[in-house]
């Protein structure tokens, strides 16, 4: 095939196909995939894993990379099945449809390495600093210009007509000089008969001219400005919806502030570079040309002169443009920074109150935003010097076209009309200039502040949200599978948090897992959601790899309740209706049944506005007890097939406790249930407990089996436990004691024969593992307890009658 054949072809690929190559890098080897993709029709039989691959890579990856015409229609090639199960259900073999499978090549040549999503998803990852970027030369990248031209598209027939209206406005303005300069030759040589007529239809004209001139200029900032909004408004979305799909470990690198940032300060700079200031831009292009041609045709010679200073501003302009292009990005970056650090600080007013920290929080503020002002100085100092030197050449220019021009009417080469009309030119040229050069230096601004939006909106999430298995409501039956997991927080790869964990809830059960803080109880809940992806091994629901399952429809039918519940600033009613797949059909009869099982319906009925009753930022006008009963009427409104309750009762008192209790038992009928338990009330009723210790689960069993290996982790663990409420009840016997010296029955109060049966259940526990101590933090953990406020005040203990 020759050459120009194949050119054609690639076109055709590339163009007609629509197969828009944003993110491609046209490598050979790409070029080489394209044209093959393009020869024709037909299937290609592949191996498993480049079917495979297919499969669970190269449709992310295509998605984004504009392939999707392509891969839309060869998708339903592909069912949608465990990778394991392959070979068994194709024995004839792997096929991809050609184009398909040369799209998913390119895909995966310029994904697999080198993709900008993976870069970007690095480079973003690192901590403000982009490699990509921060090595990026301040030059103006014709990549991130095109986008931002790209960015206006949508908007073309408006901004057309805004160009338009600009092309009306502008002739209008810059033919005024030029009819002005009529006006006073109309004045000083018309003869006086003809005088008052000629000057009356000259202005009479020439404000009409004006007239339209304003109108058309009024119309076009209108469209100008709405363009603007409008393009913001959709540069937004995609931004928040960007945000939203990445995964959780984004979010454990990228800092709240930061993006909110984004959100707000630099989508708005950047919105204004491709609109108002294109205009302005645009408008000062023309006047700028306009004026120039003007002034050689008023008086070339003169026009020679005067414009011999253009060069040398435009240069400098250039100059300025760059580095004004890098200060913003960096003051972007820093006030980001700063914003991150209000954002946290002032959501987190109570602690930093409570640990009385105001000043030193203003300081670290103020540290950030010092160096903000220290690159907005820099930036002064180079405006300052930049428009001194427009501002004096501006003059020299008005200077010499006098000088000259005084000359050239000396020797009667010109009329005071042009010398006029030529001058209000230079005003006019000059002012362009000025124009273009702030157009110049805004869309410096733009490109700098682009290029962080650009990484954002390009970054590809890990999975997708919606792609993936969806089973049938029928079909779900709740069984939970942890084999062989293996897992490490993105953040902290070093310190893995489970080593080939296998876990087993058969459906309908309920798990209880325990085991010492920070073992993972509710890592295993994040990795459920499919919050994380576990670094081996696989997780399943009835069999099905929770990787092959679509995220959005598994956690729509996983309830949560977590250790510190999160609630949304609306009302109560709203938050209890946000676990509904659509809480706009949710009923408010619903709703108080779901609060009532929560045994939240009292306290809300006692709220002046009810279920109406705004709950404040992160549900802070509520106490801990009460938001945790609106996050279970809220997982009780889900009505999930599986529930996983992180301590859920952890914040209730033992009253409330009881009846919440009671309600997720009812709840938990015909479900399947993990609850994260620390106490022995929590795990209760469970029919399995598994222990987790050193990233396994060493023990899982029913309590009473687990109970019956005195040596069991288990068992310990339990009588830690134990052995800990016992001495915190001491402690409350003792202080309640020392309350009541004065009793009739002296110091032998009421708490006596408890502090004497704690006691001795203590030590019984403590002679039967002795070895279980040296893992307290304290080594003697009646210290704590009994030594230090009660008594210090008081007399000794010994006579107390300890
Ligand atoms: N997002 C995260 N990034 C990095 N490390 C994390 C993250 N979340 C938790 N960890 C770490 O993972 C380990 C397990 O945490 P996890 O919250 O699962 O423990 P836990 O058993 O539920 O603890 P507790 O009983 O105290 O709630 C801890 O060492 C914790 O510091």
């Amino acid at each position: 095939m020759s050459a120009r054949i194949l050119a054609g072809r690639l076109v055709w690929s590339v163009r007609v196909k629509r197969v828009r190559c944003d993110n491609l890098r046209l490598t050979r080897q790409n070029v080489h995939w394209l044209v093959a993709g393009s020869v024709g029709p037909g299937f290609v039989r592949c191996s498993a894993r480049t079917w495979v691959s297919f499969q669970e890579r190269s449709l992310r990856g295509l998605r984004g990379s504009g392939f999707d015409t392509v891969t839309s229609r060869s998708q339903r090639h592909v069912p949608r099945v465990a990778p394991q199960r392959l070979s068994a259900l194709r024995p004839w073999g792997f096929y991809l449809p050609r184009r398909a499978w040369c799209a998913s090549q390119v895909s995966l040549c310029s994904y697999s390495t080198s993709a900008r999503g993976e870069e970007n998803r690095d480079s973003l990852e690192n901590d403000g600093g982009t490699p990509a970027t921060r090595g990026r030369s301040p030059r103006v990248q014709s990549e991130d210009l095109r986008r931002l031209i790209e960015l206006a598209r949508p908007q073309r027939w408006r901004l057309t007509a805004a160009v338009c209206f600009l092309v009306v406005s502008s002739t209008v303005t810059m033919s005024a000089p030029f009819f002005l300069g009529k006006v006073i030759d109309t004045i000083y040589m018309t003869p006086g008969d003809n005088f008052k007529a000629s000057l009356t239809s000259l202005c009479t004209v020439l404000s009409g001219v004006f007239l339209i001139g304003s109108v058309a200029n009024a119309i076009r900032i209108y469209l100008i400005q709405t363009s603007g909004q409008e393009i913001v408004r959709k540069l937004r979305e995609s931004l928040f919806s960007s945000i939203l799909r990445q995964e959780l470990g984004f979010f454990d690198k990228t800092r709240t502030g930061e993006l909110i940032n984004r959100l707000s300060a630099d989508t708005a700079r950047l919105g204004h570079s491709v609109t108002d200031n294109l205009s302005d831009g645009l408008r000062a292009v023309a006047q700028a040309m306009v004026g120039v041609g003007m002034m050689f045709y008023v008086s070339p010679g003169l026009a020679t002169f005067v414009l011999m200073v253009v060069p040398p501003m435009a240069g400098l302009a250039v100059v300025y443009g760059r580095y004004l292009r890098s200060i913003s990005k960096r003051t972007q970056d820093a006030l980001a920074e700063a914003t991150q650090l209000a954002e946290e600080r002032i959501g987190n007013l109570r602690t930093v109150r409570a640990f009385g920290k105001e000043l030193n929080e203003v300081v670290k503020y103020v540290e950030k935003i010092n160096y903000v002002f220290g690159l907005a100085k820099k930036e002064a100092v180079m405006q300052a010097g930049f428009y001194g030197l427009t501002g004096l050449s501006g003059n020299m220019m008005v200077l010499a076209v006098l000088y000259k021009g005084g000359l050239l009417m000396g020797s009667e080469h010109m009329t005071m009309g042009q010398l006029s009309s030529f001058l209000l030119y230079t005003f006019w040229v000059g002012i362009s200039v000025a124009g273009l050069t702030s157009f110049y230096s805004e869309l410096m601004k733009g490109l700098g502040a682009g290029t962080r939006l650009w990484e954002l909106l390009d970054r590809k999430p890990e999975f997708s949200l919606t792609e993936g298995v969806e089973l049938r409501e029928d079909q779900l039956r709740g069984e939970l599978a942890f084999q062989d997991v293996s897992f490490a927080y993105p953040t902290r790869k070093e310190a893995p948090i489970f080593q080939d964990l296998d876990l087993m809830v058969p459906a309908g059960s309920v798990m209880a897992v325990v085991g010492p803080s920070g073992s993972g109880k509710s890592t295993l809940v994040s990795l459920l959601l499919r919050l994380y992806d576990p670094d081996s091994g696989i997780i399943t629901i009835d069999g099905h790899d929770v990787k092959d399952l679509s995220p959005y429809w598994l956690r729509r039918h996983i309830g949560t309740v977590s250790q510190e519940p999160i609630l949304f600033s609306c009302s109560i009613a709203e938050n209890i209706a946000y676990g509904a797949p659509d809480p706009s059909l949710v009923t408010i009869q619903e709703i108080h049944h779901a609060a009532q099982m929560a045994n939240a319906y009292d306290f809300v009925q006692g709220f002046p506005n009810g279920f109406d009753t705004v709950v404040g930022e992160k549900g802070v006008l509520l106490s801990g007890g009460q938001k945790q009963r609106i996050a279970i009427a809220r997982a009780l409104l889900k009505n999930p097939k599986i529930l996983l309750l992180d301590e859920a009762t952890s914040a209730l008192d033992t009253e409330n406790e009881l009846l919440v209790q009671e309600a997720l038992e009812h709840l938990m009928q015909n479900r399947t249930v993990l609850i994260i338990a620390h106490r022995l009330s929590t795990i209760q009723s469970a029919d399995a407990v598994a222990v987790l210790h050193q990233g396994r689960v060493v023990e899982c069993g029913p309590q009473s089996k687990l109970l019956a290996n005195s040596n069991g982790h288990f068992c310990r663990l339990m009588e830690k436990q134990a052995f800990l409420q016992g001495s915190q009840k001491l402690q409350l016997a003792v202080k309640g004691n020392l309350r009541n010296p004065g009793r009739p029955d002296g110091f032998k109060g009421r708490f006596q024969d408890d502090i004497a049966r704690l006691r001795q259940e203590m030590s019984r526990t403590r002679a039967k593992h002795p070895g279980m101590w040296p893992s307290f933090p304290r080594q003697n953990p009646l210290r704590p307890v009994v030594s230090d406020s009660c008594f210090h005040r008081r007399a000794p203990l010994q006579d107390r009658g300890f």
